[in-house]
């Protein structure tokens, strides 16, 4: 079983980032995800909890198009980032994950040194005219990912040098120095300990001041600490998406109860 989550969590009206309709995910001739439709708010952490294998991760890579980078891959449907469809043929996908940032289950720092990691986005995306200019972003990056104190001394030492929680969070300045509007995160305290994985989180919700965050978990007990508003996936279906009290405390599919409680999954 899970802790009751805390109830209130200040959803208001908040602005749209991404709105997806009837999306559609192939592997080959396999449909991993059939036919979502979802609005995720800014300023908000939305958790995708579900069963193994019911697409979360593929419908998480949909928005940054990682899926372009899986050859059987095809995605349908109708994907919006502030109003603006992210598969029009005129989108960048290298721009748009600039946008849109990611950090995986296991932190995967470059071979480069701590500094090198966090300003690696802003020189390929040509975000600072001089060196005081990329010292900033990465004195900033490394203070949002709550890592500067940690780190300041060592910024030319390998990243790979770092803990595991430390590394998770320099992979987290990494995609905040190109300045994204949402993060995306796919498990990403999976590696960590139980100290790592709490600094992560309270990491989460600071973000969500300047960001829309939207974290894959498995574990629901992170779903209700961390999110705001949490959606169910079941083969390829997302069965119930709404406010995570109600989620967690009220889930009007009974499919959603099963697996809150542990019956499926
Ligand atoms: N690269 C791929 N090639 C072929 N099939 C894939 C690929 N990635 C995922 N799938 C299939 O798509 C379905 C959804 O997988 P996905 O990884 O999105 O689920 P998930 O809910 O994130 O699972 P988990 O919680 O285990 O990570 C599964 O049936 C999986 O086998």
């Amino acid at each position: 079983m899970y802790d009751a989550p805390k109830l209130e969590r200040n959803v208001d009206d908040r602005t749209i980032k991404f709105s997806a309709r009837n999306v559609h995910v192939f592997y080959g001739e396999t449909e991993a995800i059939k036919g979502v439709d979802v609005d995720i708010l800014d300023n908000t952490v939305t958790a995708f909890i579900g069963p193994s294998g019911c697409g979360k991760s593929t419908f998480l890579r949909c928005l940054n198009r990682m899926n372009d980078t899986i050859d059987i891959c095809r995605v349908t449907g109708d994907i919006r980032l502030d109003g603006h469809d992210i598969y029009d043929r005129s989108v960048d996908p290298v721009q748009l994950r600039a946008k849109v940032g990611m950090v995986f289950q296991k932190p995967n720092p470059f071979p480069k040194s701590i500094y090198d990691n966090v300003a690696y986005g802003p020189r390929i995306h040509g975000l600072a005219r001089t060196r005081a200019d990329l010292d900033a972003i990465v004195e900033q990056s490394l203070r949002r990912a709550a890592l500067w104190d940690e780190a300041k001394d060592r910024l030319d030492q390998p990243g790979t040098g770092l803990s595991g929680g430390q590394q998770q969070r320099l992979c987290i300045a990494r995609a905040v120095a190109t300045s994204p509007e949402v993060l995306l995160m796919d498990e990403p305290c999976s590696a960590l300990d139980p100290i790592a994985t709490a600094q992560v989180e309270e990491l989460i919700d600071e973000l969500r001041q300047d960001y829309s965050v939207v974290i894959v978990t498995h574990s629901m007990q992170q779903a209700a600490r961390v999110s705001q508003k949490t959606a169910f996936f079941h083969l390829g279906h997302l069965v119930e998406f709404g406010d995570t009290g109600q989620i967690f405390t009220n889930p009007h599919d009974e499919r959603t109860e099963s697996y809150i409680t542990g019956r499926i999954g």
